[in-house]
């Protein structure tokens, strides 16, 4: 598997730091307002990425962090006259709930900055021991030119950097590429004591902190969208080094952007769409599958057409899915195979090495959409053209849709709906099996059926109309 790594900028056989675990730390949002579409690439990229891995059979642990104070946490809470923990709080649990809506898999871990304050004052006493430290008049500052490697991840060069930069009045530091570990409070700011008087944490340093706390001083992919390369990343890396003076990422991974007519998709712009906007009208899934047909590098540019084309699309497959189902009811039990049944056979297993040869480079999901379609179209040739359908060649697509549905987190409600439907016909059978035990005045082998179901969750009611059953927690 390769994977491009904007460090080197080229794409890199992966070998996780530890056999068969990849550790990996997600840059989290800044939660002062909804979520847009642009985040959502984000995160559902890093979604799939995770996915697959799993899929691969990694054991991942996943670590997403939450600004959860920040100047623009602040700065809209002055605004809207709230209180910035309250205004942080209600947003953090929008995101969770619209990233649960997308089917996001949970991070296992999302460390708040809050909750993180006492952990991250201990880092920057260890920078300033380390004399990568001072203190000016406002705060803390990280001085930029004491860490040899800086503008490593960026190629931003420094003396560039010095030229173009300058120290604000009021600013207390010393060089104008320095940045700020630690905030001291202005009135009526939220603020926390610290070595160097009441304030609060820079941005950038959460993430050396809060990430190495988790996953210790050297993990496998740091990831966030392209914004974050400069300089919010280049200063993570800058902190954690001149911290533990160990390479700190194996593999940096950044997402493009969701463009609107040539603009980054921002809340700064107001040209953004909110997922609860989208989901209005259109369903997660949708949204996944819009998202994915692009490569994660590469810029998206969101139109109306584009979504209502990705809708058509997985409608698409989803008919697909819907005509192996009905076809299943008839289909034979294969006592011989034709060619019919080894042409699909044959485009469902090169689908398959298409599919993962796609997502091992560098997690190419626009071109692991190909073979999708080619299996959903072989699938409707065959049968069109075939009166009584084989099984098992049908068994094999649907096993190559679960694993896209694993992977790619689409085709869920089908499968997981197909179960629960299995599940209820198994219910109705029983309960016709009882019906008819206690007609035969069986009522021992009845009174079994029904009290284990009761055990299962399952409660039998009889009715003058007949047997009714229903769920009920246990
Ligand atoms: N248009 C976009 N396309 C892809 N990713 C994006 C886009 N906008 C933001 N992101 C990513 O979403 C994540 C969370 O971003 P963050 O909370 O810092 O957003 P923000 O900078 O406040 O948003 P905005 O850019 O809208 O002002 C980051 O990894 C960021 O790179
Ligand atoms: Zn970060």
């Amino acid at each position: 598997m390769r994977v491009y790594n904007t460090m080197s900028k080229q794409k890199e056989e992966f070998k996780p730091l530890r056999d068969g675990e990849v550790r990996m730390y997600v840059c989290g949002p800044t939660v002062y307002d909804y979520t847009h579409l642009g985040h959502a690439r984000t995160y559902i990229a890093f979604d799939v990425i995770r996915r697959y891995l799993e899929h691969k059979g990694y054991t991942v642990l996943m670590v997403m962090n939450f600004t959860d104070i920040d100047d623009k946490i602040i700065k809209r809470a002055n605004e809207t006259g709230e209180d910035p923990k309250k205004l942080a709080e209600k947003f953090l649990r929008l995101f969770l709930e619209d990233m649960k809506a997308l089917k996001v898999k949970p991070a296992d871990i999302y460390p708040r900055v809050t909750e993180h304050i006492q952990d991250i004052i201990e880092f920057v006493k260890k920078l300033e021991e380390k004399g990568y430290a001072y203190e000016g008049s406002d705060g803390v500052y990280f001085e930029v030119r004491k860490y040899q490697d800086y503008g490593k991840l960026s190629k931003i060069n420094l003396e560039e950097l010095r030229k173009g930069a300058r120290v604000e009045p009021g600013e207390g530091k010393k060089n104008p590429e320095d940045f700020a570990l630690w905030k001291k409070a202005k009135p009526g700011e939220p603020k926390w004591p610290s070595p160097w008087g009441e304030g609060r944490p820079g941005w950038h340093i959460e993430c050396s902190t809060m990430s190495t706390k988790y996953l210790g001083e050297q993990f496998d992919i740091h990831g966030g969208g392209n914004d974050l390369i400069f300089p919010h990343h280049e200063n993570e890396i800058a902190q954690t080094e001149a911290c533990t003076g160990k390479e700190w990422v194996r593999y940096w991974l950044h997402t493009g952007f969701v463009m609107v007519r040539g603009e980054k998709m921002s809340k700064s712009l107001g040209n953004f769409v909110t997922i609860r906007e989208l989901l209005q009208k259109y369903s997660p899934e949708v949204i996944r599958f819009f998202v994915l047909q692009k490569h994660y590098r590469s810029p998206l540019d969101y139109t109306e057409e584009g979504i209502q084309h990705a809708k058509n699309n997985l409608e698409r497959l989803y008919n697909t899915l819907e005509n192996i189902r009905i076809a299943l009811e008839k289909a034979e039990t294969p006592f011989k195979w034709d060619k019919e049944e080894f042409e699909l056979y044959e485009t469902i297993r090169d689908a398959r090495k298409k599919f993962y040869e796609a997502m091992d480079d560098d997690f190419n999901t626009a071109e692991a959409m190909k073979p999708i379609f080619e299996v959903a179209n072989a699938v409707n040739r065959y049968l069109e053209r075939v009166e009584k359908p084989k099984e098992s060649v049908l068994r094999k697509a649907l096993e190559f849709f679960k694993m896209v549905s694993e992977v790619f987190g689409i085709f869920e409600d089908y499968f997981k709906e197909s179960k629960e439907t299995k599940e209820e016909e198994l219910i109705e059978l029983l309960v016709e099996v009882r019906s008819e035990l206690r007609k035969q005045r069986n009522f021992e082998l009845a009174d079994r059926i029904r009290s284990k179901l009761r055990e299962l969750g399952i409660q039998l009611e009889d009715t003058p109309q007949g047997t009714i059953w229903k769920r009920i927690e246990v």
